[in-house]
């Protein structure tokens, strides 16, 4: 326990002209004395005396030893608890400041306040100082000595040399008078002081009185004589207390002396016995403080205990967690191995397939080619053979060029890129019609409803007869796919003589035109009823009547009937008004059924009255009949077919009604009557004006050229391009070095070259006319 004072301050203390004020840490509980010390002492300088307990670091911190805690951290500590002395010290001097008192500070620390003051009144040689005699709230004017036990000692324990002013509440309340020959006094104990009566006869004009303030105790106040400044006043003992008696009748009278000598003996009993028992209070607070600090030591090292248990257990726990995610990660590393492992295998798996699907994709491919190839020689076999039949039975010259194609549902949903809605070119009351490529072939597939109660050998039977039938103006049948019930026609370009009589395309037909279409569909069902055996058209309309780039007129769909089978005739898929299909049907057919040639010139006297008056089929009949009986016919005449000769009309208005006679043996005779009419109109019609008018019509059609030699084909043959060129043309071409399309200028695959049957015979066919 060392004294450590600190002055802070200007320069070197002079304890002469210094006044110390004690003061404890709250200004308030402190100010009042530090006012009247102000007020008493004008021109003095003051020095702030302050003792402070320091904090014992070390209890502080419980169950840690010195060791553990590090000296410097304590000094840091230390540091700072004096550091804020200072600055609580410093809340004084503004106060002082306002009084125009200067004033410097002491700081001594110490486990015990009023020995500290004591100290520092031995270590300054302290001359002046002011303390509080008692807390401010007990002052009253019964107070009268020190309450306070920290005044008490300093009053008893300071050198003497130091004169004391005990103040409350901003009042004096006792003066313990100092002693100016402080060499002298400082050697004799306070205690001995008080004992000798030679201590007493030392202080002649100052009386030091213990007053313990107990309650109805009286004081005498004398006016202190050992300062001039000040207005103290001096306690006098009274009857209970420890009193030092200036009593000049003392000497002479023995007994009062005696008495007085028993009565500080007692005073001197009591003071001893307050002390002992001061002690002993002091030891058992101690013993109480310490057995408290015991419990709360034992308290917290069973809750530091208790918190490592928990540790234990947290760590236990999370040691536990780590475990279990760490044999979890040796599995997931081990199922990423195997993974990883499979993976490597998968990848091998897909480049060996996709090396087999290479191979299999370039097999398909030589598959398909040689499948094609094998086709072309299929055919070419069964034309062979075909040819060796007809010409063992004498028919070969009439069968070159009929055999038909058989194509796979494959084949067909390729054509059509999967029935794409973009290649379907009309919707019939059978099905749709769609357009597409194959053989290098542009074909019109028409899909037949099911077989219904046809087998598939009829079926072929009756494609087999109807592809048989070829003349310039039907259209041929190329092919078929029994697979998907299809039949493959050849593609007519120019659409259908229903959309030319709408004018859908803004061109409109000239009536020359529309003789010859006449014509060709007369010849067309002349060739179909001559046929053995007899095939009636059956479903005679514009829409059947198509027209090639030369306006050149194919009916499509004839005999269809054949490979309708009976459960699916009355089918009707997209039929668009069923009036309008059964106008161009005969009454004798709309009662039983029965295709006949009498019912197609039935149909076909519907054409021609369409052809001329380019009206819907819906009441034309009766109009043209009421125009001719009314001989205003010119009226009813498709004005957009240009100057019609009047007379040439009127025949075939004429041969129109009787074509459309309800009893079918009134109807004319397609040979002798109505050839014989339409004949003289086509010779007409090739007058030179007209056929001038025709000639504009009928160009050469592009595709009927060579796209090598510019002129029209007499051997058409497909290369791998898909475009049709002069046989000798592309193999000149061929043989100079190129392997490369002279329409593209792409490579092609192979310098193989197919036949162009259809064209062939479409150029045959306009070189005819
Ligand atoms: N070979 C072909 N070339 C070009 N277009 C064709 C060919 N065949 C048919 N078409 C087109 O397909 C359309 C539909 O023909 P489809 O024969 O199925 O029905 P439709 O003639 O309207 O009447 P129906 O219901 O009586 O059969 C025709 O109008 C025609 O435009």
């Amino acid at each position: 326990m060392g004294t450590v004072g600190e002055t802070e301050g200007e320069g070197v203390l002079d304890v002469e002209e210094t006044i110390f004020v004690a003061v404890e840490k709250n200004v308030k509980k402190s100010k009042k004395t530090l006012f009247w010390a102000a007020e008493n002492f004008v021109g003095q300088k003051i020095c702030l005396l302050h003792v402070y307990q320091p904090t014992d670091v070390l209890a502080l911190n419980g169950n840690f030893s010195h060791q553990d805690l590090k000296q410097n951290a304590i000094e840091a500590f230390q540091k700072l608890e004096r550091q804020k002395r200072h600055e609580l010290l410093d809340d004084y001097l503004p106060l002082l400041d306002q009084a125009g008192v200067q004033a410097v500070k002491i700081l001594i620390e110490m486990d015990n306040i009023e020995r500290g003051i004591v100290e520092a009144i031995a270590q300054y040689n302290i001359r002046w100082l002011v303390m509080g005699a008692a807390a401010d709230k007990y002052h009253s004017m019964e107070l009268t000595g020190l309450k306070s036990k920290k005044a008490i000692f300093v009053c008893q324990e300071a050198q003497i040399s130091c004169h004391i002013w005990f103040a409350c509440n901003g009042y004096l309340i006792y003066t313990r008078v100092g002693r100016k020959d402080r060499y002298e006094m400082e050697t004799v104990p306070r205690k001995q002081l008080l004992d000798s009566p030679a201590g007493t006869e030392q202080y002649e004009s100052a009386v030091y009185s213990l007053s313990f303030l107990d309650a109805g105790e009286v004081a005498e106040v004398s006016q202190c004589s050992e300062h001039p400044s000040c207005s103290n006043n001096i306690v006098v003992g009274t009857s209970s207390s420890i009193s030092f008696l200036r009593d000049e009748e003392e000497d002479s009278q023995g007994q009062e002396s005696n008495e007085a000598d028993q009565k500080l003996e007692l005073a001197i009993g009591a003071v001893k016995r307050w002390k002992e028992e001061d002690v002993a209070l002091e030891a058992k607070y101690k013993a109480r403080a310490l057995e408290t600090l015991h419990v709360k030591e034992m308290s917290q090292r069973k809750l530091l205990e208790d918190l490592l248990v928990r540790d234990k257990q947290e760590v236990l726990r999370t040691k536990n967690q780590y475990d279990r995610f760490m044999e979890e990660l040796q599995m997931v590393n081990d199922k990423k191995a195997a993974l990883e492992g499979r993976l490597a295998e998968s990848q091998c798996m897909v480049k060996e397939l996709e090396e087999k699907m290479i191979s299999a994709v370039n097999l398909l491919i030589s598959f398909k080619k040689q499948r094609d190839e094998m086709r072309v020689q299929h055919g070419d076999a069964r034309r062979e053979l075909n040819y060796s039949r007809k010409l063992a039975s004498g028919e070969a010259e009439s069968f070159y060029g009929t055999e038909i194609l058989e194509f796979s549902f494959m084949e067909i949903n390729n054509a059509t890129q999967d029935f794409d809605p973009s290649f379907r070119i009309g919707d019939g009351k059978y099905g749709s019609v769609y357009k597409g490529l194959l053989c290098h072939l542009q074909v019109a597939i028409k899909m037949l409803p099911s077989y219904g109660s046809q087998s598939l050998i009829e079926f072929q039977n009756e494609v087999e007869v109807l592809s048989r039938v070829r003349h310039p103006n039907l259209v041929t049948l190329v092919g078929t796919c029994p697979e998907s019930r299809s039949l493959v026609y050849e593609y007519v370009r120019n659409g259908s003589l229903e959309d030319r009589l709408l004018c859908s395309d803004n061109t409109p037909l000239l009536w020359e035109t529309r003789t010859r279409i006449a014509y060709d569909i007369c010849s067309a069902l002349i060739f179909l009823h001559s046929n053995k055996p007899c095939l009636p058209h059956g479903n005679l309309k514009p829409s059947k009547v198509l027209l090639d780039t030369n306006f050149v007129c194919k009916l499509s769909d004839f005999g269809i009937y054949r490979v309708i089978s009976e459960g699916n005739s009355g089918t009707s898929f997209n039929e668009a008004d069923p009036m309008v299909a059964s106008a161009y049907m005969a009454p004798e057919y709309l009662r039983t059924g029965e295709v006949t040639p009498e019912s197609d010139l039935y149909s076909f006297g519907m054409v021609l009255l369409q052809l001329l008056t380019g009206r819907p089929v819906m009441g034309v009949l009766k109009d043209v009949k009421c125009a001719l009986e009314n001989g205003h016919l010119n009226i009813l005449l498709d004005a957009s077919a240009g100057d019609w000769p009047l007379a040439q009309a009127q025949q075939l208005a004429y041969l129109a009604l009787r074509c459309c006679e309800k009893n079918p043996l009134h109807r004319p005779d397609l040979v002798s009557e109505i050839r014989t009419v339409l004949e003289p109109m086509m010779d007409s019609c090739l007058s030179p004006a007209s056929s001038l008018r025709v000639k504009k019509h009928r160009r050469v059609p592009s595709h009927f050229v060579c796209p090598i030699f510019q002129e029209v084909m007499k051997d058409p043959h497909i290369a791998a391009d898909g475009f049709t060129y002069e046989a000798d043309a592309i193999r000149g071409w061929f043989k100079s070095g190129h392997d490369t399309s002279p329409m593209t200028n792409l490579k092609l695959q192979h310098c193989n070259l197919l036949p162009n049957h259809a064209l062939h015979q479409a150029i045959q066919e306009w070189r005819q006319k």
